[in-house]
């Protein structure tokens, strides 16, 4: 069994809008991978489930507010950082109240996953597209 390194939980989703096309955001200068796309979302934090930190986590972020029973897990990331392992669940919602909006300043766009490729994102999530591509 190897040392390795802690792991991270982070619990993300892809919004759908009525056209297919997935909600990136991007990481604002000075964070760890700044300039990169990535899904929204967050660090689950202790005692919280990955839906209740991914609801939070929405509502900071967008200003959607999102019911438990519209997010449908799709797939997960496993991914070595180096000093963290990544794991983190990619959820899929379709139906949300409010109207997404940059609540923290963040570059957004809505992207058909065939685009993705031209929106450099962390490599754990370069995987996730594919699952994406499939499902829209
Ligand atoms: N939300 C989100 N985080 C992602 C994705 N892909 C990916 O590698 N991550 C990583 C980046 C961060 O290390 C971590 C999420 O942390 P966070 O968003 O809650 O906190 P943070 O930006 O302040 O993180 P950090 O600067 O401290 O690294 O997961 C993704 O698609 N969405």
């Amino acid at each position: 069994m190897s040392g390795g390194s802690p792991l991270l939980l982070v619990a993300a989703c892809a919004l759908v809008d009525p056209d297919g096309r997935v909600l990136l955001a991007q990481r604002p200068p000075g964070k760890s991978m700044a300039g990169l796309w990535e899904f929204p979302g967050g660090k689950v934090e202790a005692g919280e489930r990955p839906e209740e930190a991914l609801i939070r986590e929405l509502a900071e972020e967008l200003g959607i507010d999102v019911n438990e029973a519209c997010l449908a897990p799709l797939t997960f990331a496993s991914h070595d950082y180096g000093n963290f392992h990544l794991l983190m669940p990619l959820f899929v919602c379709r139906r949300w109240r409010g109207e997404v909006s940059a609540r923290e300043g963040q570059e957004l766009a809505w992207v058909r996953p065939l685009r993705m490729g031209t929106y450099p994102m962390p490599p754990a999530d370069v995987p996730l597209v594919a699952a994406l591509r499939d499902l829209l």
